[in-house]
C-alpha cells in the first residue's frame, strides 16, 4: 500500500492465496440470504440458524456418543484443563456424515479436498475449550508437518447439535460475539485478515458448559489441499 510516498511493508505472514480465499467466501456467504454477518468489524464471522434439521443432529450426536474420547491439542504447551471435551473424528465417507461434510464446503464455496476431518465434540457440565485461536502459530513445532499437509487453516464451520440448558456458548472476547449453543444453528468464520495474515481477533473459546450437554461439529479448512 502506498502512504505518503512509502510503501507500507506487507506483514510477514501475508498470503495472497489466502486473501483470495477470504474474499470469494465472504462474498459468497455475503450473497446468500440464509446467512447474517455478525455486525462487527475485526473479524467475519458468519451465522446460519437451522442449517441442520433435528434428525440429522440427532445423527451426529448418537454418532459423537459412540465414538467420543477425551480431546486432544496440538499445541507443545502441556496446560491441564484447556481442552476438557470428548471429540472424535467424524469420517467424511460415512453415510450420515458426507452430505454434511460436503454441504459444509458447498456453502463455503472451498474444494471439499481442503476440509480437514469434521471433529465432533461433546462437553458435560464444567468442561470447556478455553481461549485460542484455530490458524496455527508459525512458532510451534507442528508448523512444519502442518505446511507439509494443507498449510495454514483459513475458514471455521462450526455447528451446534443441541440447545444446552445452560453455559456453553463460543464468545470471541476481542470481535465481541457470544453466540448461545442453539440447534442446527451454523457459525463460520474467517481466521485470517483481509490481507491473509493470522487474524489475532478470532481468539475464541467454548465457554464451560453449566448444566446439560453440548454438542458440535466443527470443520476446518486449509489454504491448500489436505487431501492429496
Ligand atoms: O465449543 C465451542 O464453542 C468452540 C469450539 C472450538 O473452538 C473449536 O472446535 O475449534
Ligand atoms: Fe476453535
Amino acid at each position: 500500500m502506498k502512504l505518503f510516498g512509502k510503501t507500507r511493508p506487507a506483514s510477514p505472514s501475508a498470503s495472497p492465496n489466502r486473501a483470495t480465499v477470504g474474499a470469494a467466501v465472504a462474498a459468497r456467504l455475503d450473497a446468500n440470504p440464509a446467512l447474517q454477518r455478525a455486525p462487527v468489524d475485526p473479524a467475519q464471522v458468519y451465522y446460519y440458524p437451522d442449517f441442520l434439521d433435528a434428525a440429522a443432529c440427532a445423527r451426529m450426536v448418537a454418532m459423537i456418543d459412540a465414538h467420543r474420547r477425551p480431546s486432544t491439542l496440538l499445541s507443545d504447551r502441556n496446560d491441564q484443563g484447556f481442552r476438557t471435551s470428548d471429540s472424535c473424528d467424524m469420517d467424511r465417507y460415512a453415510r450420515d456424515v458426507q452430505p454434511i461434510d460436503e454441504g459444509i464446503a458447498a456453502l463455503l464455496g472451498i474444494d471439499p479436498a481442503h476440509g480437514e476431518t469434521m471433529q465432533g465434540q461433546r462437553y458435560a457440565p464444567g468442561q470447556q475449550f478455553r481461549a485460542h485461536h484455530d490458524y496455527f502459530h508459525a512458532t510451534e513445532s507442528y508448523w512444519p508437518r502442518m505446511q507439509a499437509e494443507g498449510g495454514q487453516r483459513t475458514w471455521t464451520a462450526m455447528i451446534y447439535l443441541n440447545d444446552v440448558e445452560e453455559g456453553g456458548a463460543t464468545w470471541f472476547p476481542q470481535a465481541g460475539i457470544r453466540v448461545a449453543p442453539r440447534r442446527g444453528l451454523l457459525l463460520a468464520w474467517n481466521n485470517m485478515k483481509p490481507d491473509g495474515s493470522p487474524n489475532e481477533a478470532t481468539i475464541h473459546e467454548g465457554m464451560p458448559v453449566v448444566a446439560g450437554t453440548k454438542y458440535i461439529i466443527t470443520k476446518w479448512f486449509r489454504e491448500n489441499p489436505w487431501i492429496r
